[in-house]
Parts: structure tokens; C-alpha cells; sequence
């Protein structure tokens, strides 16, 4: 494994640059890929966005304005009784590390090697192009922000997701059907998914569409399947936090309300050696159909 360099150091002319581009109205999202793009590194970009006022006060919702959107009831994973484990049903798994604000857990053993290796050859064959959601329209697109291949599971489609599905119902008190079909994700050397956010955005055209099919996404769980050899850390910039793509593994996080307040902006870091695989649960405020 390389050795990490020194973080680079947040300068008042960055500083001055993020406070500029906040000024301007870029979102959050656009303003720290473009530190990525001219080779900040992860941790120094979430150190100055949230080292700069300005773009902190753009994480401020005015209390009286209209376009609030709702603060919506979101699953979590309950307190561990014994400390570490928590009950998914079937199985122990564990609480590595939790965060209020975000709502967020990192969970260990998840699943086992055999279903992660499972999923993976279910995909395989059915990989193509990752697609996103096409705001406009509330169609899909081909998306140059993210560059993995991916795949999705229907609900309940074989008895290894039904399995999973069953075990992630249990561990977050939110029910299958309030769920999306699973997605498997296989990123390649150089493949990256941008910093964005899961949600709708409200503003956007195409969400009236979107949320005809369950409403909002209110949380996702992001699971490791292969861990590559190097790269691939799921990050979250608003929070400092990057997760290590481990096998079986898991990160969780949700979002009540569908605003960059709830600091849930993250990305997959491009891999730079080996493959990574995940799969992504996203759960929905009502039935997803
Ligand atoms: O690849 C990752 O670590 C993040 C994936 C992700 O953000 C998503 O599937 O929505
Ligand atoms: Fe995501």
C-alpha cells in the first residue's frame, strides 16, 4: 500500500476561491470536484470547503423559506444493546463507527464472503454502463460523472437478495417494499463516481416524476462486495469522512430532508489498482413500485 502524503495545506487563496464560487451559486458538488480536478486531495478539499464561511452558510436552510422541503422520517440502525452488535435477523452485525449528523454507521460484517461473491457472479453478465437519473426528464442518462458499469436486481429476485434484502429490512426497522431493487456496481482502475447527493433534488424538473414511484430516497446503504487493492474509499466531504471499501462491509447514511444541509454529499474516489464491486440499497419514503 502507498504511503498517504501530508495533506495539502488550505491556503487564504482557496479559501478566498471556494468563497468566490459560493458567491457565484455553484452547488457544493460542482465546487469540490473542480478542487479534485486540479488535484487537491479529498481530505484537503473537505478541509477548506468547510474551513470557508461562506460556502458553511450554504449549508443553512432560512427557517421561512418556501422551498424547505419536509423533514421526512428516515430508518437507522438501532442502538447496539451490546455495544458493538447489533440484530439484522439472521445474523450479528456489527457498528463500527456512528455519526449523528449525518445520520450515519459504518457496519461491519454485513455480509458474508459467499454472498458477496454471489451477487457479484449473479451481475456479472449483466453489467453494462452505469446510468444516473436524468433530472430534466426523470428518465436515466449516461452520466460522464460516473464511469462504473452496473447492474440492477428486481426486488426479491433470488434467494441471496431476498436474503439480503430480508437482513437490511431488520437492521434498519424499514420494510422491503419501501425499498429499491439492489444495485451492483463494478468500478474498474480509474473509474470514480463524482461527489453528488442520493436524493431528488427538489428544484429539478424531473423529481415530480421520480417520486411518483415511492416517494423520496429518505437513506442509502452502500455495501462492499471486492475491495481493490488501492483507491475506491467512499468520502464524504461536508464530514471529513472516508470509509474503506472492505469486503462485507457496509457505510449507511440518510437524509431527511433533501437539502445539502444534510451534509450527505459524497462520492466513490476513483480505484487506482484492482476492481471494486459494491452493491447500493436506497430506501424510499412510501412503497416503491
Ligand atoms: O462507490 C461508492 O463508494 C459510492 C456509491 C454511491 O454513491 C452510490 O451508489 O450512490
Ligand atoms: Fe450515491
Amino acid at each position: 500500500m502507498k504511503q498517504q502524503g501530508a495533506v495539502q495545506p488550505v491556503t487564504r487563496e482557496l479559501r478566498a476561491w471556494i468563497a468566490a464560487q459560493t458567491a457565484l451559486g455553484h452547488p457544493r458538488a460542482a465546487i469540490c470536484q473542480a478542487l479534485l480536478d486540479a488535484g487537491w486531495q479529498h481530505a484537503a478539499a473537505s478541509r477548506a470547503l468547510r474551513l470557508t464561511p461562506e460556502a458553511m452558510s450554504s449549508l443553512v436552510v432560512p427557517v421561512d423559506t418556501p422551498a424547505v422541503p419536509p423533514v421526512l422520517a428516515v430508518p437507522s440502525v438501532a442502538p447496539a444493546d451490546s455495544g458493538v452488535l447489533v440484530d439484522a435477523g439472521d445474523k450479528w452485525v456489527e457498528v463500527l463507527q456512528r455519526l449523528e449528523h449525518p445520520g450515519l454507521v459504518v457496519l461491519g460484517h454485513l455480509l458474508s464472503a459467499g454472498e458477496c461473491e454471489a451477487l457479484v457472479e449473479a451481475a456479472r453478465p449483466r453489467l453494462s454502463r452505469s446510468l444516473t437519473v436524468d433530472t430534466q426528464t426523470g428518465g436515466e442518462e449516461r452520466n460522464r460523472d460516473r464511469t462504473s458499469q452496473g447492474m440492477f436486481f428486481t426486488r426479491g429476485e433470488n434467494a441471496v437478495v431476498r436474503r439480503v434484502e430480508a437482513r437490511i429490512a431488520r437492521l434498519l426497522n424499514w420494510p422491503v417494499q419501501k425499498g429499491e431493487g439492489l444495485q451492483v456496481l463494478r468500478y474498474r482502475e480509474g473509474a470514480q463516481y463524482k461527489p453528488h447527493y442520493d436524493y431528488f433534488d427538489p428544484a429539478e424538473p424531473g423529481t415530480a416524476n421520480l417520486l411518483q414511484r415511492g416517494g423520496q430516497r429518505v437513506a442509502t446503504l452502500v455495501m462492499y462486495l471486492q475491495e481493490p487493492q488501492e483507491g475506491g474509499a467512499t468520502v464524504f466531504p461536508d464530514i471529513g469522512l472516508q470509509v474503506a471499501p472492505r469486503r462485507g462491509h457496509a457505510v449507511f447514511f440518510s437524509y431527511g430532508c433533501a437539502h445539502p444541509c444534510s451534509l450527505t454529499l459524497h462520492g466513490g474516489d476513483p480505484v487506482t489498482v484492482g476492481e471494486k464491486w459494491i452493491a447500493t440499497k436506497w430506501l424510499r419514503e412510501r412503497e416503491f413500485v
